[in-house]
């Protein structure tokens, strides 16, 4: 079996400046079909910045992204770019994201388990409505990969872990892709694959499980104690687990090959649902 065919998105050795300021350094890191990955690290890590690399909203200095041919993205932004004073419904707002389907908007708003939503002005909303209904017009493209910059923001404790299992449960029924941002291990521990701790470069990744104990995400977000039976992960700085070396159908879209018409109606679709 071909393993790299199931590979969504991959960047490769990132760079990216912000004028002297090194945002990320050596990044590289894979999504696959049916996994969730989730991004994590402290304020000013990098995770919105290499989020926007993979959507290709920001152009790195060095450095490879690469997009399976003809992908669809859903993409949740961290703030929604929107004058809340605007008179708008539910059902208006994910109209806007160019589907008119009113049955579609529907079927999606029962899927995150907000219909009940549909005709509310959305700056009536609660912060764990306005993530779902969020996450409903991500979905409306009926994406490959979701991409969740801090889905729970807003939402409260109880609130959090229905929204991560909901999220489980989107990946489980439609079989897309996630990546992820999070700020907190513990919440995302069960329901992601693969987490990758980020603080410019890749700190260490892994299994939530190996990663909460790896000393690197000890030393960012505090530790807690070692059972003495726990394997002791392998630190590697700079670790792409999911490198692939040849795909004819994954294609590379940053500085050295112009953008080809499936990616940059990729980026303009991102870009039109960005507001
Ligand atoms: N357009 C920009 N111009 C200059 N600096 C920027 C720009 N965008 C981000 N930065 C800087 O890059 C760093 C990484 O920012 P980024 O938003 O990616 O971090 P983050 O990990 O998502 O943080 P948070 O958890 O607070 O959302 C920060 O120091 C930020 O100030």
């Amino acid at each position: 079996m071909n393993q790299t065919a199931s590979v969504l998105v991959e960047v490769k050795n990132i760079y990216l400046r912000f004028q002297q300021y090194t945002a990320l350094q050596d990044v590289s890191l894979a999504v696959k079909r049916g996994e969730i990955i989730t991004l994590i690290g402290p304020n000013g890590a990098g995770k919105t910045s290499l989020v926007k690399v993979i959507l290709g909203l920001l152009s790195p200095q060095q450095g490879q992204v690469y997009r399976h041919a003809h992908l669809k993205i859903g993409y949740m932004p961290q703030r929604l770019s929107i004058d809340m004073a605007l008179p708008l419904t539910v059902e208006r707002f994910l109209r806007l994201s160019g589907t008119s389907a009113r049955s579609q908007i529907h079927k999606i708003l029962e899927e995150v388990g907000g219909l009940a939503l549909l005709q509310r002005p959305l700056q009536q909303i609660s912060g764990g409505e306005l993530q779902r209904v969020l996450l409903a017009r991500a979905l409306l493209r009926d994406p490959d990969l979701l991409v969740l910059d801090e889905p729970i923001q807003g939402v409260d404790v109880g609130g959090q872990y229905e929204l991560y299992k909901l999220i489980s449960r989107i990946r489980n029924q439609r079989g897309c892709g996630v990546l992820m941002v999070s700020h907190d291990l513990h919440l995302v521990m069960a329901t992601t694959d693969h987490v990758i701790c980020l603080n410019q470069h890749i700190c260490c990744s892994g299994h939530p499980s190996i990663v909460s104990r790896h000393p690197a995400y000890l030393s960012l977000f505090g530790g807690v104690h070692l059972p003495n039976d726990l394997a002791v992960y392998t630190h590697h700085h700079h670790c792409a687990e999911h490198s692939i070396t040849e795909n004819p159908s994954i294609e590379p879209v940053t500085q050295n090959s112009p953008a080809n018409d499936a990616n940059s109606q990729t980026t303009q679709a991102i870009n039109r649902t960005l507001l």
